[in-house]
């Protein structure tokens, strides 16, 4: 049922939906060990199941070995961009933003050696080169978000110049992803804040990563200080009561990704106060995203059948939530609003009456 509706995701990390297949396949013609026998031995290692909760930091460890075989090859980011791609096709969401660090991907030591220029600036290009191609072929809208890392605030400002440069090039908008709780990178470092005051300066659109595994002042620090207008995870705004009812009445959007909530030991799995339950509840901005489905083990419709499965979330508010998510779209007003009638149009004509 919901396969044929259209469907939107506004929080999945490109680094987080490779193919184990395509990671499996480059590791070995380049000869990296990545301790694996086979395909099966590496999905076994990446994917934490969603009865073995972790912590985000366990979560980020799996990067460096499902990005290992990409990095500083553009060859092989234009195959694994060209794969998501039709990964989130073939899963019926009509528009998809993607977020990723384009220094994370550009960096490669051996890159270094070999002398081969590689920057975050090639990256951005020819990811978005594969975005447009993709737009046309597959009819499906793609957008990359990029990201700083909280723990990289060297390299907030070169984020912002790629997010100014490319703005109308297929660049939506910027974030800050990483681990909130690194004694050195805690509170967010400065240089960041400050990105973030020019990026509002300048109009680019702001999504930060908060109130995942951090505290809700990290929820308050990322709308307050650094003009986010949505909020990645965010679970933790809930343990704030007066920020929880100013962010909710402000209409500020909480990007949820129900699996990747559990698996990082952000939220409890069956509770009936998952954020995700008291933001449907008390009428909060809110959407559901798959984040990083490599590790996740599966796409949207994967975290579509954990809520309602496990949190007794309802076809209507699915539905619900993919209307918030186009409306909280980094996408000009006429773009959006084509995209909302849409939605409406499919999700009507089943008899469902949603709030616009
Ligand atoms: O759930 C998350 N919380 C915080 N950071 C994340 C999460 N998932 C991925 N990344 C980080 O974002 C980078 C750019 O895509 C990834 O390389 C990973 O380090």
């Amino acid at each position: 049922m919901l396969g044929q509706h259209g469907q939107v995701e506004l929080h999945v990390h490109l680094d987080g939906s490779f193919r184990p297949e395509t990671i499996f396949e480059l590791a070995r013609s380049k000869n990296i060990d990545l301790k694996v026998a086979n395909v099966a031995e590496l999905k076994e290692t990446l994917h934490i199941p969603l009865d073995s909760v972790a912590s985000l930091a366990v979560f980020l460890d799996k990067f460096p070995i499902m990005i290992a075989p990409i990095v500083g090859d553009l060859k092989a980011i234009e195959r694994v961009t060209n794969e998501f791609c039709e990964d989130i096709a073939s899963q019926g969401i009509i528009y998809c933003e993607s977020r990723y660090s384009p220094h994370i991907l550009a960096s490669n030591e051996s890159n270094k050696a070999s002398g081969e220029q590689m920057t975050a600036r090639n990256v951005v290009i020819a990811i978005s080169k594969v975005f447009e191609e993709a737009e046309r072929r597959l009819d499906v809208k793609f957008r990359s978000i990029l990201c700083c890392m909280r723990h990289l605030p060297e390299l907030a400002e070169e984020v912002l110049e790629l997010c100014t440069e490319f703005r109308d090039k297929g660049v939506c908008g910027i974030d800050m992803a990483g681990h909130e709780n690194m004694i050195h990178v805690d509170p967010t470092p400065k240089e960041i804040i400050d990105v973030f005051r020019e990026a509002h300066c300048r109009g680019i659109n702001i999504t930060v990563h908060a109130g995942e595994s951090g505290e809700a002042a990290n929820v308050a620090e990322a709308v307050d200080k650094m003009h986010a207008v949505r909020i990645g995870h965010g679970y933790h705004v809930i343990d704030d009561d007066a920020l929880y009812k100013r962010l909710g009445t402000a209409r500020v959007h909480f990007e949820v990704c129900p699996c990747s909530s559990v698996v990082t030991g952000s939220t409890k799995p069956s509770r009936d106060d998952h954020p995700l339950k008291r933001f449907i509840e008390d009428g909060v901005d809110y959407s559901i995203n798959s984040d990083d489905p490599t590790i996740t083990g599966g796409g949207l419709s994967n975290d579509y059948s954990f809520v309602m499965e496990r949190l007794g979330v309802t076809q209507q508010q699915i539905f619900q939530s993919n209307l918030n998510a186009t409306r909280a779209a980094f996408l000009p007003a006429a773009e959006k609003k084509a995209l909302v009638s849409r939605l409406l149009k499919e999700y009507t004509s089943d008899g469902y009456q949603l709030d616009m």
